[in-house]
């Protein structure tokens, strides 16, 4: 045995994002569970067989979702919570992933969190004391493996591992004080040991059990449980009888001080480890590997980015492992589940506008299959076995690297030339708020919206036909304005303080502004699975970015002409940008994101010249972009103010500039986010997030503060008193006089009616605080 490849997971959409289609028009039940069922195994046979025609060796199963594999595990090991356990098969699993209401049954949904750093969302399960795990009977580990096994092909059944299956989870609301779901280790490691037992005596010979908490900053606890799951798992299966090897899966950072740890986990017969974002552990990995006798997985081909593998480097770094461990102790892999990459590059060949050179840059999944046959090879065969693909790879590579379209010397000269001076407003807060105060002359608890009004059907439409040209530009415009006069006209007679224009130009808040700037690329079909069945298409920032032209004046100014009340212009952040991009890898994202920040500059600037004197630039993802090792934060934390402080600083005194943040937990960047020094920052808090409020009080916030007053991820309009409880709360950790009353987020998925309903709530909401106010003025 020498040599192998593998991957640790395969995109589950398809080609054409079958996948979505199916399951969608199964949610509306235009497709039956048994069309369902055949359509997804008819998907998961074309993937493995795609990988087999590749000429991968250990091909994974049970990396196929019809939602997502984290839910699928505890449907696996029995971990349903109460509510949905009067339900069974699809329904209650659609009930947990996505809430039922029909048949007399009302539940909500399980919560949704993101992996790690990535943009793809899990359904955590909640777990409690009550907690019983059961390994179901078939359960789809098994049927999946013997599904392939029917096609001929035997399958690394994939699943995630015990513990990062506990640290993945959530501890349910009614678990009792006291309670730690790390003590549920015991009985999971029991189903565990099953479900592999049955899986062997299927014939399957390897599992891949991902545990990526192994490269998390770990308590010594943590660690503990690590060192206890997996040695009484090893007794488990050697009572079982069982032959089944485990190889566990780390990615997306190096091992680092977790190195020791892994390799000393018992019944482990391999580890994978990232090596795109965790070379600085490969010494140290070598060294624990040597020392050991399991084989090593090294991830040498990017699972999480767009562009073609360096095959010379990543030869050299296998090489590396060979030569310390044999070739038979090494598995050439996809850094980490290629989930997170596009499916195949094919179909951009497709169809009108072919950009030949911007695709000879980029491997998608299937392309990455390739990358790692031919690595293989090489090292296997030699390099001249495998030299056409070697020599066109160069060729690319090379190509890209000297390509005109990503080298752009005034913007590099313009990065190199920023001053400190342009990461300070003129003058300190207080000192704004007075010119702020009188130019825009607001009341007391201002009221404003997030940016985006809901977004009809009609108007997705008429966004659609102007792309495909079926309407022309001024048609077009005239379309938008009349939107935009009615958004106007309807937040003037609700009587809100600073207005927005709606956003009804903007498909997706990065994409709008990706289109618009020089250096960034799209694909037509790179989707990528963001949560169930929702997928995103990021946009590709392949070389120096800038902004050719203004790109939100127009229609701002517009908006401003129709009202005397100040309007608010509207922009994306860089940070948010660089983090809902595929970004270039050949910079660092610090300088990546310091373009884009010039480029908002520019924008930020133009709209203050235009008269507009509130400008917002939203940074959702400013919490997203952190890195997974505390060690690493503060520096990233220090380029991601700065790059946010050159986006915003270029304005005089008199412009208010606002930030606006949401979705993440914001406790752990709190200095950060002061740092801004934004004029108002509008923050999620709607749901009733404790944690923040304490974050808050502990560091109190110097400028002024929007948190939503409601959710906009309802339908159900907030009563006012709800949202003065909400206020109150906030007053008790920023005095009134800085706060302003503004929903959580922008209103897009939201429909008219009920905007219109808890808006003229909120408007309520501000005006009873402004009443006690200036009674206790008087
Ligand atoms: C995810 S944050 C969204 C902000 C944007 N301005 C909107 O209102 O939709
Ligand atoms: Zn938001």
């Amino acid at each position: 045995m020498s040599i192998t490849s593998s991957i640790l997971g395969f995109p589950r959409m398809g080609a054409n994002r079958e996948l979505k289609h199916l399951t969608e028009a199964f949610w509306k039940g235009t497709v039956t569970e048994a069309e369902l069922l055949s359509g997804a195994k008819e998907i998961r046979e074309k993937h493995w067989k795609i990988q087999e025609a590749k000429g991968i060796d250990a091909i994974p199963s049970n990396d196929f979702s019809l939602y997502d594999h984290i839910l699928d595990a505890a449907v696996t090991f029995g971990a349903i919570p109460p509510r949905y356990q009067s339900l069974s098969g699809l329904k209650q699993y659609f009930a947990m992933a996505r809430g039922l209401q029909a048949d007399g049954v009302d539940v909500a949904s399980l919560p949704m969190s993101k992996y790690f750093d990535t943009n793809y969302h899990y359904v955590p399960v909640s777990l409690n004391t009550t907690t019983e795990f059961k390994l179901a009977t078939n359960s789809k580990p098994v049927q999946e493996f013997n599904e392939a096994k029917a096609l001929g092909i035997k399958t690394r059944p994939y699943i995630v591992g015990p513990v990062s299956f506990l640290l993945l989870a959530r501890v349910s609301k009614d678990a009792p004080v006291g309670f730690n779901k790390l003590n549920l280790i015991d009985s999971l490691v029991d189903v565990y040991a099953q479900l592999i037992a049955e899986l062997g005596a299927n014939g399957a010979e390897w599992i891949q059990l991902d545990e990526p908490h192994l490269v998390v900053d770990l308590t010594p606890v943590e660690q503990a449980v690590y060192t206890r799951a997996y040695t009484l798992l090893a007794s488990k299966l050697k009572a079982t009888g069982s032959t089944v090897k485990l190889l566990v899966a780390t990615y997306f950072e190096g091992l680092g001080n977790n190195t020791e740890l892994a390799f000393a986990l018992p019944g482990v017969s391999a580890i994978h480890v990232d090596l795109v974002r965790g070379i600085d552990s490969f010494d140290g990995v070598l060294a624990a590997a040597s020392k050991s006798n399991v084989k090593l997985s090294v991830g040498v081909v990017n699972g999480r980015n767009v562009w073609k593998a360096d095959l010379d480097a990543a030869i050299k770094l296998v090489t590396r492992a060979v030569d310390a461990l044999g070739a038979e102790r090494v598995i050439v892999a996809s850094s980490c589940s290629l989930l997170h990459s596009p499916h195949s590059l094919e179909a951009e060949l497709t169809g009108a506008k072919v950009d030949t050179e911007f695709i000879d840059w980029m491997s998608f999944a299937v392309q990455k299959l390739e990358e790692i046959v031919v690595i293989t090879k090489a090292v296997k065969l030699g390099r001249d076995f495998v030299k056409e693909a070697l020599f066109a790879n160069a060729k690319s590579i090379l190509a890209r690297a000297h390509s005109a379209r990503i080298h752009n010397p005034a913007v590099q000269a313009r990065l190199k030339a920023v001053q400190p001076s342009m990461l300070t407003r003129k003058s300190p807060y207080p000192a704004r708020r007075t010119v702020q105060n009188k130019l825009l002359n607001l009341p007391r608890y201002p009221t404003t919206t997030i940016g985006s009004f809901p977004q009809t059907a009609t108007l997705r439409r008429i966004r659609a036909q102007f792309k495909k040209g079926s309407i022309a530009q001024d048609e077009y415009e005239r379309l938008l304005k009349e939107e935009i006069a009615h958004v106007v006209k309807f937040q003037e007679e609700l009587d809100i303080d600073v207005l927005v224009h709606g956003e009804a130009e903007r498909n997706d808040m990065v994409e709008y502004f990706g289109e618009q700037l020089d250096g960034v690329g799209f694909t037509k079909n790179g989707w990528v699975q963001s949560y169930g069945s929702r997928c995103v298409k990021p946009p590709v920032i392949y070389g120096d970015v800038s902004r050719p032209a203004a790109m939100t004046v127009a229609w701002t100014t517009y908006a401003q002409s129709l009202t005397s009340r100040p309007m608010k212009g509207m922009l994306t952040g860089p940070l948010t940008i660089l983090c809902w991009s595929f970004v270039r890898d050949d910079q660092p994202r610090e300088f990546t994101a310091k373009q884009i920040a010039l480029a908002v500059r520019d924008e930020v600037v133009d709209l203050e010249k235009a008269g507009i004197k509130v400008i917002q630039i939203d940074e959702p993802a400013i919490r997203e972009g952190l890195p997974l090792r505390r060690t690493k934060w503060d520096s990233y934390l220090k380029w991601a103010v700065d790059a946010f402080l050159l986006s915003s600083t270029g304005v005089n005194d008199g412009t208010q500039i606002h930030s606006h943040m949401c979705y993440s937990d914001f406790e752990d960047i709190m200095d950060a986010i002061i740092q801004l020094d934004c004029d108002v920052l509008s923050i999620e808090s709607a749901k009733s997030d404790l944690k923040l409020l304490q974050a808050f009080q502990a560091r109190e916030y110097p400028n002024e503060l929007g948190p939503g007053v409601f959710d906009i991820h309802t339908q159900r309009v907030a009563p006012t008193d709800e949202m003065k409880t909400r206020v109150v709360e906030m007053e008790t950790c920023l005095s009134g006089d800085r706060l302003w009353v503004n929903p959580d987020c922008g209103l897009k998925t939201r429909a008219w009616p009920e905007t219109e309903a808890v808006l003229k709530n909120m408007v309520q909401t501000a005006k009873a605080f402004r009443a006690i106010a200036a009674a206790h003025a008087a």
